[in-house]
């Protein structure tokens, strides 16, 4: 049978296509080196990414649960590159939320700001040649930072907390979650020292990116 869809009924349908699904997968014990955590595995239908959770303790129904969103960076938080300070930062939150006894790191897949990580590499690149990151984004094309928080507020959701208390320094991220519905209590600093290779870096999060350092 032939049919055509009238106006209503095709925004309706594409709408239902571009509702978010972010679908926990599965559920494994880690020990680290850090303390015993547990590893979520998410499925979503946004971005296609292998976004995992971190968990300590049992934050189920928890308020003020103590909370990490770490974009993965992988030349920083694997290779222990000094040109950023995500290799420490995500260090310090695992060795922060085992002391605490209870709370969550998000590990989430947004490589260089979303750029990913060939493009990151480029920005390297131009950053070498005297561009700072925000300047090196711009001549690629991209906006400085192209993170969007509905995933990662989803799958706090999932996870079933009332409230957190997210460790962080970048404004963006407390008002990214609060946009998509999660009540943060606090926000919780996190102070790295700066080093020789990740001083202008840091000062540039701090007067071009506005985060609180
Ligand atoms: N495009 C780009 N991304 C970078 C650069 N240096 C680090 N990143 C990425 O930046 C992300 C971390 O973001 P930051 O802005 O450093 O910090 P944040 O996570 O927003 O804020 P905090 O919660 O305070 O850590 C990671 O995905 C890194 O891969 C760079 O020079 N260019
Ligand atoms: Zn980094």
């Amino acid at each position: 049978m032939h049919f055509r869809l009238g106006m209503k009924e095709a925004v309706e349908l594409k709408s239902a296509e571009d509702e978010l699904v972010v679908r926990h997968v599965a559920t494994a014990n880690l020990p680290t080196k850090y303390g015993h955590f547990k590893i979520w595995a998410f499925e979503n239908n946004r971005d296609g990414k292998e976004h995992v959770a971190i968990v300590a303790g049992d934050v189920q129904g928890k308020d003020d649960v103590l909370t990490r969103i770490h974009s993965e960076c992988v030349t920083g938080d694997v290779f222990g590159s000094l040109k950023c300070d995500c290799g420490e930062q995500l260090e310090r939150a695992l060795a922060h939320i085992n002391e605490v006894g209870e709370g969550i790191i998000l590990y989430m897949r947004q490589e260089g700001r979303g750029i990913g990580l060939t493009n990151k590499v480029r920005a390297y690149s131009l950053q070498d040649q005297g561009m700072d990151t925000v300047e090196a984004n711009n001549h690629l094309g991209f906006d400085d930072d192209l993170r969007d928080y509905s995933v990662a507020a989803e799958m706090l959701h999932i996870l079933g907390v009332e409230s957190i208390e997210l460790l962080t320094n970048n404004p963006k991220k407390i008002s990214g979650l609060r946009e998509n519905g999660i009540k943060i209590s606090e926000r919780k600093p996190i102070r790295i020292l700066a080093n020789p290779f990740n001083s202008h870096y840091l000062n540039v999060k701090k007067n071009k990116s506005g985060h609180i350092l």
